[in-house]
């Protein structure tokens, strides 16, 4: 187990929250109570927020980083500690102790990349370590889905091929891509392209054998794109520019949006090239979650 720097049986520093990419993400269906069952592949890649935690003997969550608009109690991070609290102490008729949590946010809020999902993730694995919970893997997976249908699959902590709300997963084997991703400039809330009425939700669902894991080429489409772009046209803008270099669509509910290249190079150019009204960021495919050792498989 690669533990992240700096670590003790107290604290654990530059824990990495990484991002998710949606390389397709099709809305099959809808569940009785209104959410969305997908058929998605999940990438991780190298661009991540940096947690640090602290233990506390005295039982308080705090988070001692302020993020703008992010309210302590609704922040995932601080959700998380505190479910994992109370599964411990169901566990084990004992109170578990608190944590001090300091973020480094470097992942654009409702950019569709699960930036608060890896968070709340991050969270999960890191204190269930620190604070010797014993939650495997699963138990750990089962916690996470009452905070966001992507925290599952950061836990899990490989790219999958993801069934359900996004909980049903299969590792897979994903090539190894550099990513361009930009961010157009606008925040997208996740409950608003679902609710759309525009939103097509009868996609055929497609077999893992559909597609094949060795070609480079992207699979599928993101159904929530059309949905989105219309909704906001610095998406379709940065769509349109990032689509001239490549095969470009949104991740997850947007607003970001990205391009695969087999070459570092290839990526760098383009990367170069981006209207400077946007912010964007090279990344790479990563196979495995940095803190997935953690965990036992
Ligand atoms: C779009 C994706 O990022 C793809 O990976 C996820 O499906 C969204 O995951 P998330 O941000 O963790 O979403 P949640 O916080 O669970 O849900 C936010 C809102 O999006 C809608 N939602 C979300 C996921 C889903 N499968 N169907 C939905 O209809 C629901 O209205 C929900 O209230
Ligand atoms: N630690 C956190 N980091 C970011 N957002 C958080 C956090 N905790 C709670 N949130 C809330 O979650 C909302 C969605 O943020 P997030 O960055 O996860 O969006 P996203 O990348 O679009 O997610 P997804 O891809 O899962 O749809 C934010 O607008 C914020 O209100």
């Amino acid at each position: 187990m690669n533990l992240p720097e700096f670590a003790t049986t107290r604290t654990l520093n530059n824990c990495p929250a990484p991002a998710k990419l949606n390389l397709f993400l099709h809305v099959t269906g809808r569940r009785p109570d209104g959410y969305h069952l997908l058929q998605t592949v999940f990438q991780l890649v190298d661009f991540s927020d940096l947690l640090h935690f602290e233990v506390r003997a005295d039982g308080q969550v705090r988070r001692t980083t302020e993020i703008p608009g992010v309210p302590q109690e609704s922040d995932l991070i601080v959700r998380a500690a505190r479910l994992l609290q109370n599964a411990i102490h169901d566990r084990t008729g004992a109170a578990a102790p608190g944590a001090d949590i300091a973020i480094e946010k470097n992942l654009p809020m409702g950019g569709g990349l699960g930036g608060g999902s890896s968070d709340a993730a991050t969270t999960l694995m890191a204190l269930n370590h620190l604070w010797q919970g014993g939650l495997s893997r699963e138990e750990l997976m089962v916690l996470g889905l009452q905070l966001g249908a992507d925290v599952p699959f950061f836990l899990f902590g490989r790219n999958a091929f993801a069934e359900g709300i996004g909980e049903s997963l299969q590792k897979l084997d994903t090539p190894g891509l550099w990513f361009v991703i930009i961010q157009p400039g606008v925040t997208i809330p996740t409950a608003l392209i679902f609710s759309s009425s525009e939103l097509t939700r009868s996609t055929k669902p497609v077999k893992m054998t559909d597609f094949s894991i060795a070609s480079k080429k992207l699979f599928g489409k993101n159904d929530l794109e059309p949905v989105a772009a219309r909704q906001f046209p610095e998406v379709a803008d940065a769509i349109k520019w990032l689509g001239k270099h490549g095969d470009a669509r949104m991740t997850g509910s947007g607003a970001c949006v990205f391009c695969g290249f087999t070459q570092e190079e290839q990526a760098d150019e383009v990367l170069k090239l981006v209207p400077n009204r946007w912010k964007a960021w090279k990344a790479k495919a990563m196979q495995e979650h940095p803190l997935a050792g953690l965990l036992d498989r």
